[in-house]
């Protein structure tokens, strides 16, 4: 389902709110993008559930990370939810597992991560959409793999990852989920805002043969698309909102 909000705002303030209602699930796990369109949800949702006992019984199993950035390093995708939710909502490490980006072993790094969501079914995931329309580290052109993998970035996203590092970083590979691993998640929330975004939404949206990752999370009963009105405003479709 597409739903359109006035405001970005009224977008975080219903993800939040969905994440609240998952979280009283009996196994939680939320499976979370980092960056900068998920930051407002993640702020609203610590202010309903921050130290409760619900928040304790929450597990986070990583989307994807930059390979060859330290876990604890600004910019990381460990770092921006550990800033934006972790740190915030009191969620601890040892209710953490996320991909190490510097290990030696990035295969190890991929099958840690498989095995355990192979064990724990992600109960929520909520993905934000890059400007190409990747999703986690998917890049246009990525198959829908049903395991973990280390990927070359595409030019676009080693260029708009550069916002989220205060001195120029060198980026080349990231480790992500599968889309296959994302779409099994029992719910999950695709979220797009602001101006931005509105011409990569017009080719989500209007140009189905586009071929891009995002466009393999259309269609599916148990996945929702979240958009603010600055990023829809090129959708023709008819929408609810
Ligand atoms: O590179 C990435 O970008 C997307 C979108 O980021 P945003 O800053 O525009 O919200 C993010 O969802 C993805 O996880 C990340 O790898």
């Amino acid at each position: 389902m597409l739903k359109i909000f006035e405001k970005e705002e009224e977008v975080a303030e219903a993800i939040a709110n969905v994440m609240a209602a998952s979280l009283k699930e009996d196994y939680p796990l939320f499976c979370l993008a980092s960056g900068s369109t998920p930051q407002k949800s993640y702020q609203r949702f610590a202010l309903q559930a921050k130290h409760t006992d619900n928040v304790r019984k929450l597990r986070i199993v990583s989307l994807d990370e930059w390979v060859g950035i330290e876990k604890e390093s600004e910019g990381s995708c460990y770092q921006m939810l550990q800033r934006d939710l972790f740190s915030p909502a009191g969620i601890e490490p040892d209710q953490i597992l996320f991909y190490d980006g510097m290990s030696d072993d990035l295969q190890q790094e991929c099958e840690k991560i498989d095995a355990y969501i192979k064990e724990h079914p992600i109960t929520f995931s909520l993905m934000g959409v890059g400007m190409n329309g990747h999703i986690g580290l998917n890049e246009p052109g990525t198959p829908l793999l049903d395991h973990s993998s280390v990927v070359d970035l595409s030019n676009e996203t080693k260029t708009t990852a550069q916002k989220y590092f205060e001195e120029p970083a060198t980026l080349t590979k990231g480790i992500t989920l599968g889309l296959n691993q994302v779409i099994a998640s029992k719910k999950v929330i695709v979220a797009i805002t602001g101006r931005h975004k509105a011409d990569i939404v017009k080719e989500i949206f209007n140009r189905p043969e586009a071929g891009l990752p995002a466009q393999e999370l259309l269609h599916h009963d148990h996945i929702d698309f979240y958009l603010d009105t600055e990023a829809a405003k090129h959708i023709t479709q008819k929408v609810e909102g």
